[in-house]
């Protein structure tokens, strides 16, 4: 599928690439793109034949973040005949760029991202909606807001301090802008695995997504929302969300044909599980 900022396809069974497509403006976050991956989420949520998705940017750079030139008027001048109606379109503007990465965060199908060069502003509220980040060796990230004169307000200072255990590393990051190369990313925990070059990470991706794609996706979906659950309740909470969600979900055909596949020393991905 083609839209205009980004593109889909399915390069495996049951796996959904998408890619940021606006390499000459290096993936610059333009009003298409805050809507079509509003777009493309919605119906990856809803759609039987998606298990995973992987998230990469075309070109030399992951995302130059928010595109200065096509949003400044939008987001700079929200309209309203006095300041209380200003402000509540304001509100309402940002309300509707956070939820282009909360779809993310909430759509129950695992999210691969995968990080070459710069991953700038935007690009770090995108990543850490995302399940599984990525990156190359050549990959750097910035939480640039600062530096444009605002408070990050789409995710990252929500999201970035449970993602990397050091509060001190965040709020440096946030509060300077200064460049987090791969290596410490990686000793930081907002990767899981560095790979060479863009090629070699494009295939680690999909060879994970087609890892995650084999399993039973009443099993993986379970387990991104409970994760996500419990890294936002106590502990208690998330063991009751737990034992509720699985009163119905364990009684799913896919534990005894991975229990009987698992005897017999078969992979998961030798099952054929139901649409889900
Ligand atoms: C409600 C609010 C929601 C979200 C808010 C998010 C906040 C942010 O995202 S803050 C971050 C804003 N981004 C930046 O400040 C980054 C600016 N860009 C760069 O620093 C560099 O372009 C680069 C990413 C390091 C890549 O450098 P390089 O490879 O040398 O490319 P360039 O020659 O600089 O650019 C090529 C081409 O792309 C255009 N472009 C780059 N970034 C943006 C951008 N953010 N917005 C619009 N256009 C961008 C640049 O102008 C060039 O275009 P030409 O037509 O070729 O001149």
């Amino acid at each position: 599928q083609e839209f205009m900022a980004s593109r889909s396809h399915q390069p495996a069974t049951a796996v959904t690439h998408i890619e940021l497509h606006r390499p000459e403006k290096r993936n610059a976050m333009n009003k298409a793109f805050w809507r079509e991956m509003v777009e493309c989420f919605t119906q990856i949520a809803e759609d039987p034949d998606c298990r995973v998705v992987v998230v990469s940017g075309a070109g030399e750079v992951f995302t130059a973040g928010i595109d200065l030139m096509d949003m400044a008027s939008e987001v700079l001048q929200p309209e309203g005949d006095d300041m209380a109606r200003t402000s509540w379109n304001m509100r309402r503007i940002i309300a509707k760029y956070q939820e282009t990465f909360s779809i993310i965060e909430r759509c129950p199908k695992p999210v691969v991202v995968a990080v070459q060069g710069a991953c700038v502003g935007g690009g770090v509220d995108l990543i850490t909606a995302c399940d599984i980040r990525l990156c190359t060796q050549d990959a750097w990230f910035q939480v640039k807001e600062v530096d444009i004169g605002l408070a990050a307000d789409v995710g990252t200072l929500q999201r970035l301090p449970k993602v990397i255990g050091s509060r001190s590393l965040v709020n440096e990051l946030a509060l300077t802008a200064r460049k987090m190369y791969a290596d410490e990313a990686k000793e930081s925990g907002l990767v899981s695995r560095v790979f060479p070059d863009k090629e070699a990470m494009l295939a680690g991706a999909l060879e994970m997504a087609g890892e995650i794609a084999g399993r039973s996706p009443v099993a993986v979906q379970g387990t991104k929302v409970n994760l996500i659950y419990s890294r936002d309740h106590s502990v208690a909470e998330g063991l009751n969300y737990m034992a509720t969600w699985n009163m119905s979900m364990l009684q799913t055909e896919d534990v005894m044909k991975s229990a009987a596949a698992s005897m017999e020393k078969k992979s998961p991905k030798t099952i054929t599980f139901s649409k889900l």
